[in-house]
Order: C-alpha cells, then structure tokens, then sequence
C-alpha cells in the first residue's frame, strides 16, 4: 500500500460487493430477513385501507356497528405492532449478520497482511495498515446493519404504500409517485455536493491514525529533539482539515437534504388537498363522484409512509459513501499480491549448508529503468555447522544478503541454496523451523518471557528451558518472581536491551534451528552480554550453521570465514588472522578503525 493517492478515486461500487461477501455464510439468514420484512411493509400498507373503511363505512354514515368497528380498530393496532415487532427482530438479526461479517472480514484481511512479503511493508504506512484492519473493516457494520437494512426495510414500505395507493385510487397514487423522480434529483446533488468531502475527510481520518502511530512508535525520539510540538501543530493541521471537511459534509446534508426533502412533503400534501378541493366542487356541481373523507384520510397517511422511508433512505447515501471509500481501501490491501507461489516439493533442511550462486539484487529500478543493482553477482558458501561472519561499511548490502538468507525478498538473478536444494522450493513451514533469527531491535511482546521464547510454537518446557541456558537467560527469567510466566511488559518495557537480546537468541534456538542469522546482534549491547553471546556461539559451533553480520567485530573474531562486503560485492573472503595480513584491505582497516574507538 503506497502512502495514500489524494488524487485516486476509489472503486466504490466493486467494492461493496466485498462487504457483501461477508455475509455470504449467512444468505439463508438474510433472505428470511428480507421476507419478514416483506410482511412487515404489508402489514403497514394494510393500516390505512382499514382506517379508511372505519372512516367512510361507519364515522361518516353514522353507522356505529360496535363489533366491526373493534374489530377494524383492532386490525389497525394489530398492524401496527406486529409490523414495529418483525421490524425490531429483523433489526436485531441485521446486527447479528453485521458483527459476525465484521469478525469474518477482519479475520481474513489480517490473515492476508500477514501473508504479505515484506517488500510490501516496506512503502506501507503501518498507521494507515492498522487502520485498515480496524476501521475499515467496521464499514460492513455500518452498512449492514444501518444502509442495507434501511434502504430494505424502506423500500419495501414505500412499494406498500404505493401498492395500497394505486389499489384506492391510482390517479392520486400517480400524484405521489411524481414525489420519487424529484427525490432521486435531490438525492442526485446531495451526492454530488458532499461526495468530495465525504471521501476527504475519510483520507484525513486515516492520515489521523498514521500520525498518532508514528508519533507514538518514536516518543523517545520526538522528546529527545524537541520535535514533539512541531509534530503535535501537524497534527492539530490535520485534524482541523479533518473537522473542515467534516463540517462541509454535514452542511450539504443540513442546508439540502432534509429541507429539500421536507418541502417536498409539505408540497404533495398540499396538491392532495387541492386535488380533493377540486374533486369536491366537481362533485357539488353534480360533475363528478364524491371523494370520500377516508380516502384523504388513507393517502395522507400513505404520503407519510412514503416521504419518511424515502428520507431514510437518502440519509444513507452518506453513510453508503463512507462504506464504499472504507471498502476500496479494504479491497485494494486485499489485492495485493502475496508472495509468488513457488513450487514448493523440497525436502527437509537436515544439515544447514548454504550456497550462493551468482547472486544479483535490487530493491527498485532507476529512473531510466534499469535495476538498481544492491547486491551484485556474489558467489558464497555457507558450510554445515560453521560460523560465518559479514561485515562491510554501511550501505554494502549486508542486511540485504540476509534478508535474501532470509527468503524476505527474491532475487532478480542467480539463486540461494540450502542442502542443495533451491531456497524458495523449501515448504515455508519447513524452512521457518530450520532457521532462526536475532535481529539487531529485539521484539518482544506484551506477554510472558514463556510466550515471548515459544511464540505460540510446540516447544515443550524443556526445550524452552534447554534453549534459555543456551543463550544464558535461564537464570535470570527463574529469578523472576513468576519465573517463565513473568509478564515482559509490552515491547519487554521491565527487561533490559541485553537481557531483551539474550530472550530473542533464546527464541530462535528453542525452535533447535539448522542455520541460526544474528542481524548486528551485538551493536547495542554491553560487552558482558557480548560475552555470552559469544560464549553460545562457541557452543553451537559443528552443530548449527551460523551466520552473523557484526558491527562490533569482535563477535565474529573467531568465525571460520569472514565475508567482507563492498558496495555489493564480495571484497575480501577469509578468517580474522588471514584477513588482517591483507595490507590496506577493508577488513584490516575496520579492525584500525574500531580500535581506535574503544
Ligand atoms: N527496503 C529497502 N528498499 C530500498 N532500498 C533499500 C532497502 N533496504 C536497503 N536499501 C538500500 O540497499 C543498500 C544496502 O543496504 P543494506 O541495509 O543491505 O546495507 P548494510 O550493509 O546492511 O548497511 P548497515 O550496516 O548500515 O545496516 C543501501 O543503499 C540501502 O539504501
């Protein structure tokens, strides 16, 4: 997802049919809905026809039968309740739809996320993907349980109320009928007035909760260069334009809408008693039938049945706009690509040995097109069991080569294999439990140091403890006073960065890997954490391959091979002693440089 397009227009009307597919477990449950409140739109069409035989049948004639006239009272109140009860059970079950294609939605849309390569959350927005995944996804809320069971329920009371008009007399029925074209016309400019505020301030929402994330990701650093004012008058700009187009949408809604569609009401009704007027003097002047009072009585209250749903609906539309923008947002994450699905019949990872064969690698194109070439032709070899360590000047590609290591990102040209097999034919479970990784920013979760080693993986208690004292942190976490259940606090608030480092190298040795990557590992830890760091990495030596990009090269003194990067390529290929007779090399000079550091 590429931070917001302003200039785009969504695809809203391809996009609702996403939100209707939500619903899809649940047709049956939907079409019983739709026909009870057919019954219900029935039902208040019926109460006028009786009120109008109790008006012209026996008020009017005097003719007081007391046991029809219940019985036509009666039906008039039955009617109307019944039809308010099945309206409010259909409404409970609307939201009972809605919740659950809300759950169904989010469910996938996450699932997708996670599924994303991470190319993608490269130019993504992390504040604008979790609004996504919260707020977007609520659209089908709203829709179901406020635009779709409205805009229904409503058309099928207006169709009543025509029904039962036309049925009356259709030459007044038509009068009213003339209501639903000039409606469509205002409903027509309220869309055109509001939609491009409607859709703005929907941006802005999201451009709110990307602000508030990444203020909120970098607190520390905001504070510590006084950026925090600066950040917090751009965010009251946002949320000013936020309010701004907020208040031009409620305004076409309050200066067009209602108004326009009450005076249309005031107008028909006006026409009906006109048009009754009329009837009547025709009548007196023995030219015409008399129009009787029931009948008035019968269209004012089908006028009322008409103009009420029809506002119902046409307040919709904003809320139909916000749920169709929310939709195509949800629909274009949900149309990102995931990774390429390979061929994936490789075998186990049993030993650990890992090649690269003519490896190129750009992340983009330059601006005449061509790749922007990050790693260049690297020929390397990983053995079974050995230590490996990378290092290089910044920019050289070191955390590239592991990404690929990685399998995070394809190469362009060349291949990585392991056991002799292609990377990307490995089955991805299979190759998640060969390998481990201690990235240089320890991730811990809000959570206790035992999920925060297993991560929801079936590690018995042994292997997780075995694992601890391998990256010792065994004797702290039983120190602690719920010992493996000790919560971390969130992002291992109550750890400190080495003890947090020593939890994330506990982690990836718990899943007994065949290839363990430490990614700078060591950059911002002190120099005891170091040495046991280092310590486990002497012990893991013949039995799991390693392979280290190091900053502090101490770390990886005592490798079995150091690659030396340069702008891509490889420079220099040997071990700490071999390299440090290389007079002017990279390497040797790193070592000067850092010396003279400490
Ligand atoms: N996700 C990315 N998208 C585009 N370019 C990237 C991305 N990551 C790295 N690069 C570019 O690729 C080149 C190599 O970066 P890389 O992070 O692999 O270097 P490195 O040797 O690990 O550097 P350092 O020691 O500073 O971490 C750099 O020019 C960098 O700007």
């Amino acid at each position: 997802m590429q931070p917001e397009d302003k200039n785009k227009a969504p695809s809203p009307w391809r996009a609702v049919g996403l939100l209707l597919e939500a619903a899809r477990p649940e047709k049956r449950s939907l079409r019983w809905g739709a026909l009870w409140l057919l019954i219900a739109a029935g039902l208040e069409a019926l109460g006028p026809a009786l009120g109008k035989r109790f008006i012209d049948e026996h008020l009017l004639p005097r003719q007081f039968e007391l046991p029809a006239m219940a019985a036509l009272l009666a039906g008039l109140l039955l009617c109307g309740w019944t039809a308010s009860w099945v309206r409010y059970a259909q409404l409970t079950r609307m939201a009972g739809v809605a919740r659950r294609s809300v759950l169904r939605l989010r469910d996938r849309v996450f699932a997708h996320v996670m599924g994303l390569p991470m190319a993608f959350f490269d130019r993504s927005i992390s504040g604008q993907l979790l609004s996504r995944v919260t707020n977007d996804t609520e659209a089908v809320n709203q829709l179901y349980r406020q635009v779709l069971y409205v805009m229904l329920d409503s058309s099928l009371v207006i169709l009543g109320a025509l029904a039962a008009m036309a049925w009356l007399d259709w030459h007044l029925m038509l009068i009213v009928l003339a209501l639903v074209p000039a409606s469509v016309l205002i409903i027509w400019l309220y869309q055109r007035w509001s939609a491009p505020a409607v859709q703005r301030a929907r941006e802005l929402r999201s451009d709110i909760n990307a602000q508030m994330a990444e203020s909120l990701a970098g607190m520390a650093v905001l504070q510590a260069t006084g950026a925090a004012g600066r950040f917090a008058q751009r965010f009251e700009q946002t949320n000013g334009r936020h309010w701004a187009a907020r208040v031009s949408e409620l305004r076409a809604n309050a200066w067009l809408l209602r108004p326009a569609l009450d005076l249309l009401n005031v107008l028909l009704i006006i026409t009906l008693i006109y048009g009754f007027g009329q009837r009547e003097a025709l009548h007196v002047a023995g030219l015409g039938e008399a129009m009787e009072v029931g009948l008035l009585y019968a269209f004012l209250s089908y006028i009322s049945r008409v103009v009420e749903p029809l506002i119902q609906i046409t307040m919709q539309f904003g809320q139909l706009q916000q749920s169709m923008v929310a939709a195509s947002r949800v629909r274009a994450l949900l149309q990102e690509a995931g990774e390429a699905s390979q061929q994936q019949d490789g075998a186990h990872i049993t030993r650990g040995e890992l090649s690269v064969q003519r490896l190129s690698f750009a992340y983009k194109d330059t601006a005449e097109g061509q790749p922007l070439w990050v790693l260049k032709d690297l020929d390397l070899r990983f053995p079974a069991g050995s230590f490996t360590g990378i290092v290089g000047h910044t920019g050289s590609g070191k955390s590239t080569l592991l990404a690929l290591l990685l399998r995070f990102y394809q190469a362009q040209q060349g291949q990585v294999l392991i056991d002799g097999q292609p990377l990307a034919h490995i089955p991805d479970a299979a190759f998640r439990d060969a390998v481990g990784l201690v990235p240089q920013e320890p991730y811990l979760m809000a959570a206790s140091a035992r999920e925060n080693i297993t991560m929801g993986r079936d590690i018995s208690e042994e292997a997780m403890v075995r694992a601890a004292r391998q990256a010792r942190i065994h004797d702290y976490i039983a120190s602690l006073p719920q010992g493996y259940d000790t919560l971390l606090g969130e992002g291992g608030a109550r750890v400190s960065t080495g003890q947090k480092q020593l939890i994330a190298m506990a982690r990836a040795l718990a899943g007994a890997p065949r290839v363990l990557f430490l990614d700078e590992a060591t950059a911002s830890i002190d120099s005891a954490t170091e040495a046991l760091i280092s310590e486990a990495l002497r012990e893991l030596h013949g039995q799991v391959s390693v392979i280290a990009i190091a900053h502090r090269l101490s770390t990886i003194r005592e490798a079995d091979q150091i690659l030396v990067l340069n702008h891509g390529r490889l420079a220099e290929r040997g071990t700490h002693d071999v390299l440090m007779t290389i007079e002017g090399g990279i390497y040797q000079r790193l070592v000067q440089l850092q010396a003279l550091e400490e």
